[in-house]
């Protein structure tokens, strides 16, 4: 089997990606965030408090023939940015762009923080890392591609996300449409479950390329890159009334400074990334300050190669034994 949907930014500055997938008999449509960062598949539903819904498609288990109650099972989720939801979990006919998966876990949340009610357009995520990740207790669920992967053409799905434009995931199968040249793969460390792999090095512009072992996780759930702070010192010193603003958390600039590019490797491959992508976003409408798609790691504690990186790329996800992960230019 195989399947293939679109990637479409949720918002002007593409803060995160939504694909349609449905759920139950008959099919309920949500918009959900692929996220290689985790590994929990919850929808908004009809057990959310409507309080915490505003706008948001919901997926209701008693609407659908299929569904079933995993019963005595829960699950909670914090991720990164300090958002987080928790829930009860169902079983159910799911499908991602024609590919389908029967009974698979689906978890209903009933309760979502703010920045979820806040933000109308995405109806919750599918995870997409290791299943080692997956927060349902007393017994843990497997993702939707652990679930289809016994049925798919090759083991692997593909991300080929767009600046400021509807990208696609593949699963199954790699679109050789999509890319140019080759794919240069590297080496996955499952553990602790997130897609982690290491950068060969980097450079800033037309600078040198500085070799050098740089860890850390391909999230297409993360809309920035982080990595370490001599990395993003170096970038910013190239940038005319760049500073690091504790006020807004993060490198800052004019909005009309000139941006250097910035160029990442992957074993021997240079990936390079537009300027115009760290260029981010204005810090409020009217404002003639900028913040960077390129920002520090310190306070994660992991490196992590985000939209901004990935939408320079053709990346396959590829979940052969070891797993590998595959960056080719398009
Ligand atoms: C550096 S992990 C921060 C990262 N969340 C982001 O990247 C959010 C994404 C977002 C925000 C608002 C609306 C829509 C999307 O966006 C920002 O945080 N920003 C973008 C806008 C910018 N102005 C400020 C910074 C994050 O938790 N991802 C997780 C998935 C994410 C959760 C929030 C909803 C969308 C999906 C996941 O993959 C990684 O989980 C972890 C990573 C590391 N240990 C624990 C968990």
């Amino acid at each position: 089997d195989t399947g293939s949907a679109a990637a479409i930014p949720i918002n002007e500055v593409d803060i995160a990606y939504v694909t349609p997938v449905t759920i139950g008999t008959p099919p309920q449509t949500l918009m959900l965030d692929l996220d290689t960062g985790s590994s929990d598949l919850w929808v908004f539903s009809s057990l959310t408090p409507s309080n915490q819904v505003r706008g948001q498609e919901i997926y209701s288990p008693t609407k659908s023939s299929t569904s079933k109650l995993l019963s005595g099972h829960t699950w909670s989720i914090r991720y990164g940015d300090g958002s987080g939801s928790r829930g009860t979990v169902y079983t159910d006919n799911f499908t991602i762009g024609g590919l389908e998966v029967k009974s698979q876990a689906v978890q209903a949340a009933l309760e979502v923080s703010s920045s979820f009610t806040q933000e109308q357009s995405l109806d919750g995520l599918v995870g997409l890392g290791f299943s080692a990740l997956n927060t349902v207790r007393p017994s843990s669920q497997l993702t939707f591609f652990d679930n289809a992967r016994p049925n798919l053409d090759e083991e692997v799905f593909t991300a080929d996300l767009k600046y400021h434009a509807t990208g696609s995931y593949d699963f199954g199968f790699i679109d050789s449409k999509k890319y140019a040249g080759n794919i240069t793969y590297t080496t996955v460390q499952q553990s602790p479950g997130y897609w982690t792999h290491s950068l060969s090095g980097y450079s800033v512009g037309s600078g040198a390329f500085q070799a050098s072992q740089i860890s850390g996780i391909s999230d297409t759930g993360t809309t920035l890159l982080y990595l370490p702070t001599a990395i993003v010192t170096a970038y910013y010193r190239q940038v005319q009334g760049a500073q690091n603003s504790q006020y807004y958390g993060g490198y800052v600039f004019p909005c009309s400074s000139t941006l250097p590019t910035f160029t990442f490797g992957i074993e021997g491959a240079r990936f390079t990334i537009p300027a115009s992508y760290i260029n981010y976003t204005r810090i409020s409408p009217t404002s003639t300050t900028c913040y960077g798609g390129l920002q520090s790691s310190s306070g994660l504690g992991i490196n992590i190669f985000g939209d901004v990186a990935l939408k320079a790329a053709f990346v396959v996800f590829s979940g052969t034994n070891p797993p590998r992960i595959g960056f080719a230019i398009k």
